[in-house]
């Protein structure tokens, strides 16, 4: 069985994917490492591999857009179980921190640094890359620059670490998703959904909205996304728990379906969340 994910080997994203692998009981899992978020879910979509694990949020810097918008895009693809990942930053290197001019890495995690950046590294150029052990890979041998990544991706690419932790907010984590082609279940403590509505009048939203209260839907999260076929046209993601098995979401579907111009469901699935169990004595 082949799983993708965002790579080089270092990446949370290759954490995430190890935990998750090993939560479905899969054995003899080949991990497969791809070259950005797009790439992940295609290699999926496509048939290349049978499994892909993506980000889908960040406890300081919300949605990774790339996966949502693809998940809106791909409706053969189903969320088969998440994981929240608690995500502690290093700065890596060769060369002391104070000779440091040019920092790496990928944008959620520059901006999850920031503050850490602002005070510590003010001078020093903020330059994106594809992954947090991409960043990791193209500043080996290199004095002057650094890259922001894991403490395990700075032992896979023989880098020192020159500051630890330096993400600004000590919680830090993000929920990664396993994803899967076929059928999308409706059995689960979780559900995501995404809709469009057919009309954009006063209150539209809201009577969307009440068809998960109606249920007794708690939404443990919403957020919407430009539809980008025109300005101020959205399509809003929700996340829902079911604490009472399958039938308040068919009821709430039911619901919104004829409110709705386009609904997928991307699945009901369990959830583990190792943030938690890390605060946990
Ligand atoms: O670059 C990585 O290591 C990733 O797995 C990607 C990613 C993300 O896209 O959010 C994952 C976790 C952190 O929030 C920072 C970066």
């Amino acid at each position: 069985m082949r799983l993708a994910f965002l790579g080089p080997v270092g990446t949370y994203g290759e954490q995430a994917a190890q935990r998750l692998a090993g939560l479905e009981g899969l054995e003899g899992v080949e991990f497969v490492p791809q070259q950005g978020i797009r790439v992940v879910i295609r290699a999926l979509a496509d048939g290349d591999c049978d499994l892909a694990v993506v980000p889908v949020e960040n406890s300081v810097e919300g949605g990774v857009t790339s996966c949502l918008d693809a998940l809106w895009e791909h409706p053969d693809l189903a969320v088969a179980r998440a994981l929240v990942l608690p995500i502690r930053h290093a700065l890596v290197g060769s060369g002391p921190l104070e000779g440091i001019s040019e920092v790496l890495s990928h944008p959620q995690a520059l901006a999850q640094c920031s503050l850490w950046l602002g005070e510590q590294l003010p001078q020093a150029l903020q330059l994106p890359t594809s992954s947090t052990a991409e960043a990791a890979r193209l500043v080996r041998g290199s004095r002057f620059r650094g890259a922001i990544a894991s403490v395990e991706a700075a032992a896979e690419h023989g880098l020192q670490v020159l500051a630890y932790p330096i993400n600004d907010v000590p919680g830090n984590c993000t929920r990664f998703l396993l994803l899967r082609r076929g059928e999308r279940s409706q059995r689960g403590p979780y559900a995501s959904v995404a809709f469009s509505l057919h009309s954009n009048r006063p209150g539209a939203l809201l009577e969307s909205l009440g068809c998960f209260a109606r249920q007794g839907l708690n939404m443990s999260r919403i957020e919407s996304r430009p539809s980008k076929r025109e300005m101020g046209e959205y399509i809003f993601f929700v996340d829902l728990e079911l604490p009472e098995g399958a039938a308040p979401l068919e009821g709430a579907i039911a619901d919104l379906t004829p409110l709705c111009e386009h609904l997928a469901l991307f699945g009901a699935y369990p959830l583990s969340n190792l943030a938690v169990e890390e605060k946990a004595p």
